[in-house]
């Protein structure tokens, strides 16, 4: 990530996420603003309106699959976030532990809670953790904020993912140090009783990354869950509950952040749980200007401009859009830059994200735009769905490829972009970034 002191990077908090993890992960310099935020919509609209510079959002876990809020977002049906684009990506290994207190737990006293209390208060109201405007700043958290609430973790032996084990390398410095996982035995070593707890909290992600333990703990089995914004969120109510009668899915640094038990640790279902995070970030109006004028200029390989101007002329003339989606023409004018501003060195690998919508009454729609990419020598890495909101059952499909879009229209992914044109209704470029794997 380019360095800048004013940088502000929003991301799903309150601190303690893994989201968080992942941003100290991508931003380790202390000359960035760090903005914890509620919602994963809120990162959005953070980018989006420019009072951050950069966002971090969960994109996909490795056992749980795709965080479907992000990609929603993506797809922006009401074309609320028309300048994101995906910027980077970072892996975080996700050990997840049941958070609460511990049987027979009572307040210490009145003055204990309040102080607690106030602290927690605070944040929702954006006084630091959570809610709305206070940002996390590193020199105040090595000052005595974060430093001194949030634990390193214990090492231990567990393998870590390649993506991830080079992410830790660059926190050594942090104030506050990524996890690495401990290790997630089969034969469960005692544990504080849980007959005392009555309810659930977690992110909707994390109940699906742990139902063996939530399956196999009698319980648990029907204690009622509630889904919250983000695993610590989920540790923060766990906190205000005077009852001690609560517990979260959350992380053992979230345990820390709020004063919790560790009453169970390393309940995911895998040993490998690791969760992917995108980087977002918004194309700068002086990148469009620069790049719609060399777009303009530029000539795709082996076709001459009045080809290329055919070509675009067929497409509008096949289109359908619905509001959201710009015409592939539109689209190429608009989004360039992005691609331009990545300025990689030749030896790394690129992802690229897209979206696109098809005609469903029409056969082989589908597989038409998904041949581009072979057609083009483009390794599609995942496909998924997201219903269109326009008619029942029809989808937006998000494609993401090895390979990058460059600048000035040209090489195989802005050739496969004008041919996708031809098959498809729709697409958006969502960003192109270098991969965090190796
Ligand atoms: O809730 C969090 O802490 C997040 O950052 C989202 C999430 C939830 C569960 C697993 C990984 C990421």
């Amino acid at each position: 990530m380019v360095e800048d002191k004013n940088s502000v990077v929003a991301f799903l908090g309150p601190e303690a996420s893994y989201t968080h993890q992942a941003t100290l992960s991508s931003f380790p310099s202390p000359n960035y603003t760090l903005l914890p935020l509620p919602t994963i919509s809120d990162v959005f609209a953070s980018v989006q309106s420019g009072s951050a510079t950069h966002g971090v959002v969960p994109f996909e876990n490795s056992s749980n699959g795709s965080v479907v809020f992000t990609l929603d977002l993506f797809a922006d049906k009401e074309s609320k976030y028309q300048d994101i684009l995906v910027q980077g990506e970072a892996y975080v290994g996700v050990v997840h532990c049941l958070l609460g207190r511990e049987e027979g737990w009572a307040p210490r006293d009145a003055g204990d809670w309040d102080l607690l209390g106030k602290e927690i208060i605070q944040q929702e109201r954006g006084g630091g953790g959570g809610g709305g405007g206070g940002g996390v700043n590193h020199h105040d958290a090595r000052a005595g904020g974060l430093a001194s609430v949030i634990e390193s973790p214990t090492s231990s032996g567990t393998s870590t993912p390649k993506a991830n084990q080079s992410n830790l390398q660059h926190t050594a410095s942090l104030p506050v140090h990524l996890p690495s996982n401990p290790p997630v035995s089969s034969t469960p070593s005692p544990s504080p009783s849980l007959t005392h707890i009555t309810k659930l909290y977690s992110h909707p992600q994390a109940w699906g990354q742990c139902t063996r333990f939530l399956s196999s703990t009698s319980r648990l089995k029907s204690t009622e869950r509630q889904d919250v914004s983000s695993t610590s969120r989920a540790a923060q109510l766990v906190a205000e509950d005077r009852t001690g009668r609560s517990a979260a899915i959350s992380s053992k640094i979230a345990a820390g952040r709020f004063g919790l038990t560790v009453l169970k640790e390393g309940i995911e279902d895998r040993k490998d749980n690791v969760t992917r995070f995108l980087v977002l970030g918004k194309r700068s109006k002086k990148e469009e200007e620069e790049a719609t004028a060399k777009e303009q200029d530029a000539v795709p390989e082996g076709a001459t401009a009045s080809e290329e101007a055919k070509e675009m002329a067929k497409n509008v003339e096949n289109s359908v859009y619905h509001d959201y989606y710009r015409t592939p023409d539109q689209e190429q004018q608009r989004r360039p830059a992005a691609a331009a501003s990545l300025s990689p060195p030749a030896t790394s690998t690129y992802k690229t994200l897209l979206t696109f919508t098809i005609s469903h009454a029409n056969p082989g729609a589908l597989a038409s735009s998904l041949s581009v990419f072979s057609k083009h020598g483009l390794n599609l890495t995942s496909i998924n769905t997201r219903p269109s909101g326009v008619e029942n059952w029809n989808y937006i499909f998000f494609v993401e490829f090895q390979g990058r879009r460059e600048e000035g229209g040209r090489g195989k992914v802005n050739e496969a972009l004008r041919e996708l044109g031809e098959a498809c209704t729709a697409w958006r470029w969502l960003g192109s970034w270098e991969s965090a794997q190796s």
